[in-house]
């Protein structure tokens, strides 16, 4: 589902002013799985990812508009959605993320995932596209194609929807998220990251 100028557009430029502003020092390469099994894959992906603490008050406005949602969501979908995990990432010239699932079924507490965009006049020739996979006539295919445009929030079922960033040609910036379901055991949360 994307939702163009969905997010508030004071929001989103102090968002943009900070990740643009933010030191390589501040990010690090993004692996692929939880802590466990974490293994840095720059044939997977190549991206660059600060995650959120919520340590000061943009991180917390960024987390409360999520909480908002997630209430909304939970009152009308009754989605039992827990809590929001999410990371700053930087996709520098020639940065992707191959096609994958953001959750294996059953196996993690991720359920919706959803992408902040946080690039002015972005156009086609900018690359960068996420692609949405689907199964058609019983073949996977891109059914849809979405430029990360300033104010753009994308949802979408993180175990059953495949997508991909194809390369982006100027340097580009989002948030990835999840919204997540309790399956805790002995009151212990899944590790996020
Ligand atoms: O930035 C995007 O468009 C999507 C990123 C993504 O798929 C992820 O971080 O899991
Ligand atoms: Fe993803």
């Amino acid at each position: 589902m994307e939702l163009p100028g969905a997010v508030p557009p004071e929001l989103a430029e102090r968002l943009l002013l900070r990740v643009i502003d933010m030191e390589d020092a501040e990010f690090r390469s993004a692996g692929i799985g939880r802590s466990g099994d974490f293994q840095k894959n720059r044939f997977v992906r190549s991206d660059e990812i600060h995650w959120f603490t919520g340590a000061d008050e943009l991180e917390r406005d960024y987390l409360d508009w999520m909480e908002s949602l997630r209430e909304a969501m939970n009152r009308r979908l009754f989605l039992g959605l827990f809590d929001y995990e999410c990371h700053f990432a930087r996709y520098a010239p020639g940065a992707f993320y191959k096609k994958h699932l953001d959750a294996f079924q059953g196996r993690t507490n991720r359920v919706l995932s959803t992408v902040t965009y946080l690039n002015p006049g972005w156009t086609v020739a900018d690359g960068g596209q996420l692609l949405i996979y689907d199964k058609r006539d019983g073949e996977e295919q891109v059914v849809d194609s979405i430029l990360p445009l300033m104010g753009t929030l994308v949802v979408f079922l993180s175990d059953r929807v495949p997508h991909e960033v194809v390369v982006a040609h100027r340097q580009r910036y989002s948030i990835a998220g999840w919204f997540r379901v309790n399956d805790s055991i002995n009151g212990q949360l899944n590790p996020p990251q």
